[in-house]
């Protein structure tokens, strides 16, 4: 016997919650459920059928069904919000808990995983399938029910994203830390406007964290910082831990020697000094977000600084490319955000002697307002740009990157109004016209064939980002998957 919230997945003897509040949606959900021959129907609408209750209290009947599906659940609870870094803080935090010797199960954009072989082959055969950073209600339960079963998990650290929060995959979890990263433009193919983002965020704080429990937030992030303010306007008894150049954490001093970065950060007026493996003062900010959570278990920075000195990026996060020629250098990087792809530019300008190129593109069927400012954001930062394919989906890829190109016209008719008056002019507009001024970029067809190109034009000193895609293993073109990696393409012209 199982449970679902889809009746598309029903099948004899599931017992389906028609989670709809659409009563004729529910009426066709519910014959569909029947049809399949499920042992037990809930709904909150007065509908008859075959083996069909209608619960007044629908969420306190599911949430006491889920409690007897899967009773057991990590002790520490603990999830991570925001715009970017949600992978890089949670998989850091899963890192340094592991390293302590303690069980920890992480949940999110790189897939699910306890550090155990057998049950992490479980998973992965069970929920890495649908690629969300937030699984399914029922996933999620499951999920943390088999590690607390299996491996004696006490920890758990998941990443809510905004659909997650919306669509209530996080219901019913008993969460002692939340944390939140940032907050920028994404996702405005799905909530209106950025209030609307903001307001399904805010809930993670206000309705998911126990009464009792530690916020972990980025006071340098204008945004974010606010959610001190409305916690403190709460009656309840949670507590923050704040990170940012006046946070409790504070990045101190960040530099880059030998390929790796010395920190140093502090913590209540105490200096703490790593050598670490992880790239880009992002990241620094993860650390610290990562660290914040530590502190929200109780452990003290001394039972785990030396362990931040061991940890690495996830997968395909400012990753360099290991056999890229000695004179140039290539790095794939997750960005799929105005903001992500800011940050992954300037921090790899730091490090560049000749020319910065950046490849990029931007996913179908998802917000179409951030790529004009991708566009203008990799032309202002990067001497070239290929503007290239993401993952189209179920739109033209043609028209995806013409949109992002809008955004580099746009950036140019701005400079040129700028310049309207300007004594040197001519000189200027000739610049201008070819396309020199703001910036070089060319458009190419096919993901593969501008990575080609990208790495075919690298000279002495260059540095080539990849970004987008990072550890994706597949590009959606229509509605097919097919399989495509940033890393193979790269190896294979490099080979
Ligand atoms: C737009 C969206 O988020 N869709 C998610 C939704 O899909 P769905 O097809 O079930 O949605 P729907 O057709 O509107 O149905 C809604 C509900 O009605 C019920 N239903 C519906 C049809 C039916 O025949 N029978 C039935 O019972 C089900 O309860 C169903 O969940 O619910 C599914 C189960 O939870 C998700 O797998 C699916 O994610 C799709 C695949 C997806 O691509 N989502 C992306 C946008 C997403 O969620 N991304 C986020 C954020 C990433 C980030 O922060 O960058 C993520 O967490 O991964
Ligand atoms: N703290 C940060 N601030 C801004 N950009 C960041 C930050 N952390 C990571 N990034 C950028 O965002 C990209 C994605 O990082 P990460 O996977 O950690 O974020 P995420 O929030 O989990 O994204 P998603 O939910 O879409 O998977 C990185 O490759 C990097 O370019
Ligand atoms: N979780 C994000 C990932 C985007 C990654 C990018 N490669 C794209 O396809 O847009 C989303 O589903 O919006």
């Amino acid at each position: 016997m199982e449970i679902t919230l889809d009746s598309r997945k029903v099948k004899e003897n599931s017992i389906f919650f028609c989670t709809s509040l659409d009563k004729n949606e529910a009426e066709k959900y519910i014959n569909d459920a029947i049809l399949k021959g499920a042992a037990k129907i809930y709904t909150r609408f007065d509908i008859k059928g075959k083996n069909v209750f209608v619960v007044d209290d629908f969420e306190t009947k599911l949430r006491d069904e889920l409690r007897e599906f899967y009773p057991n659940k990590p002790k520490f609870q603990m999830a991570i919000t925001g715009t970017n870094g949600k992978t890089s803080t949670a998989y850091f935090v899963w890192q340094i808990l592991r390293k302590m010797g303690k069980n920890c199960v992480y949940i999110g954009t790189i897939g699910v995983f306890s550090g155990q072989k057998e049950l992490d082959d479980e998973f992965f055969t069970r929920f890495n399938g649908n690629n969300l950073t937030t699984p399914d209600l029922i996933s999620i339960h499951e999920i943390l029910h088999i590690a607390s079963t299996k491996m004696h998990c006490d920890y758990a650290i998941f990443e809510a994203s905004s659909h997650g929060i919306s669509q209530g995959r996080i219901d019913f979890l008993d969460i002692c830390t939340a944390g939140f990263t940032n907050f920028t433009q994404d996702h405005l193919d799905y909530h209106k406007n950025m209030d609307e983002y903001w307001a399904c965020k805010e809930k993670l704080f206000t309705k998911y964290l126990k009464n009792n429990g530690v916020i972990i937030a980025n006071i340098d992030d204008g945004k974010t910082g606010t959610i001190v303010e409305k916690i403190a306007q709460e009656n309840s008894e949670k507590t923050v831990i704040t990170y940012g150049k006046n946070g409790d954490l504070q990045p101190l001093d960040v530099r880059l020697e030998n390929g790796m970065q010395k920190i140093t950060f502090a913590y209540k007026t105490q200096k703490y000094y790593i050598n670490s493996w992880i790239l880009g003062d992002f990241q620094v900010y993860n650390l610290l977000c990562a660290s914040g959570f530590m502190l929200s278990l109780g452990f003290k920075i001394s039972d785990f600084i030396s362990i931040l000195g061991e940890i690495m990026p996830p997968p395909g996060r400012l990753e360099r490319v290991k056999k890229a020629d000695k004179y140039y250098d290539i790095y794939i990087d997750y960005a799929h955000t105005p903001d992500a792809l800011e940050k992954a530019l300037v921090e790899l300008r730091k490090i560049t002697t000749g020319r910065l190129i950046c490849i990029f593109g931007c996913g179908g069927d998802r917000d179409n307002a951030k790529r004009a400012i991708m566009g203008k954001t990799s032309v202002s930062i990067a001497n070239f740009t290929i503007i290239t394919d993401d993952n189209p989906r179920t739109e033209d890829a043609a028209k995806i990157r013409a949109e992002i190109i809008s955004g580099i016209r746009e950036l140019k008719a701005e400079k040129m109004a700028r310049l309207k008056d300007f004594p040197i002019k001519r000189v200027m507009l000739f610049a201008l016209q070819n396309e020199n001024v703001v910036g070089n970029f060319m458009e190419i067809d096919g993901r593969k064939n501008a990575i080609e190109y990208g790495v075919l034009m690298m000279q002495e000193g260059d540095v080539l980002l990849i970004a987008g895609k990072g550890h994706e293993n597949y590009q959606i073109i229509g509605t097919k998957k097919e399989y495509f990696s940033d890393f193979d393409e790269v190896a294979s012209i490099l080979s």
